[in-house]
């Protein structure tokens, strides 16, 4: 784990070149070690036998296959402005305010994706304000599946944020490590 939470460190970069910093993570899927040994890590963070794992595009689709292919479950992307979403009542949405992330956002998955007997695990590679994942549970919940939980690469919640246990949210780092 100390190699990998290492090697984490190392592929990742602030960007930006004023008072607002961006997390730039794409080196991490360039390196074939963390890409082997990060989804065994995001799954053993949250207990129990997820049958579904919900990833938000776009990273947490990218990760969350990864670990839906780890523990033998099944991938729901939630998707993000798919235009389908708005034009077919299979469809569950759920919008962000325009305020979100300079611009909101439309999540949607297609509902008969997530069954009520479903248990579902939550896998993104950042979570900053907890918005898309608390939008994932509520849509979830919609269905009567249970949610086990939020893994995570990065946390950069406020120290006791209430929003990371209404997430059963587990990190293997948090944003001042970086
Ligand atoms: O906790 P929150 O405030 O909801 O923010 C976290 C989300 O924002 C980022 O995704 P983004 O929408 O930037 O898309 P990306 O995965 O394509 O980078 C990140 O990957 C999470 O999905």
């Amino acid at each position: 784990m100390a190699s990998l939470l290492d090697r984490l460190k190392v592929g990742f970069h602030w960007r930006g070149d004023g008072p607002v910093s961006f997390a730039d993570v794409t080196e991490w899927w360039r390196d074939p070690v963390v890409l082997r040994d990060l989804p065994p890590a995001l799954a053993a963070l949250v207990p129990g036998a997820p049958t579904v794992v919900i990833g938000p595009a776009s990273r947490g689709t990218l990760l969350g296959a990864l670990v839906a292919a780890h523990l033998g479950a099944g991938l729901v992307e939630l998707r993000k402005n798919d235009r389908v979403a708005e034009h077919g009542p299979e469809f569950l949405t759920h919008r962000l305010p325009r305020s979100y992330h300079e611009g909101g956002a439309l999540l949607s998955f297609r509902r008969a994706l997530v069954r009520p007997d479903d248990r579902v695990l939550c896998v993104d590679d950042w979570i900053e304000t907890g918005a898309q994942a608390l939008a994932a549970r509520e849509m979830v919940a919609s269905i009567g599946a249970a949610w086990l939980g939020t893994a995570c690469v990065v946390s950069d919640l406020p120290a006791g944020s209430p929003v990371a246990g209404t997430l059963g949210l587990r990190w293997l780092l948090r944003a001042d490590d970086l």
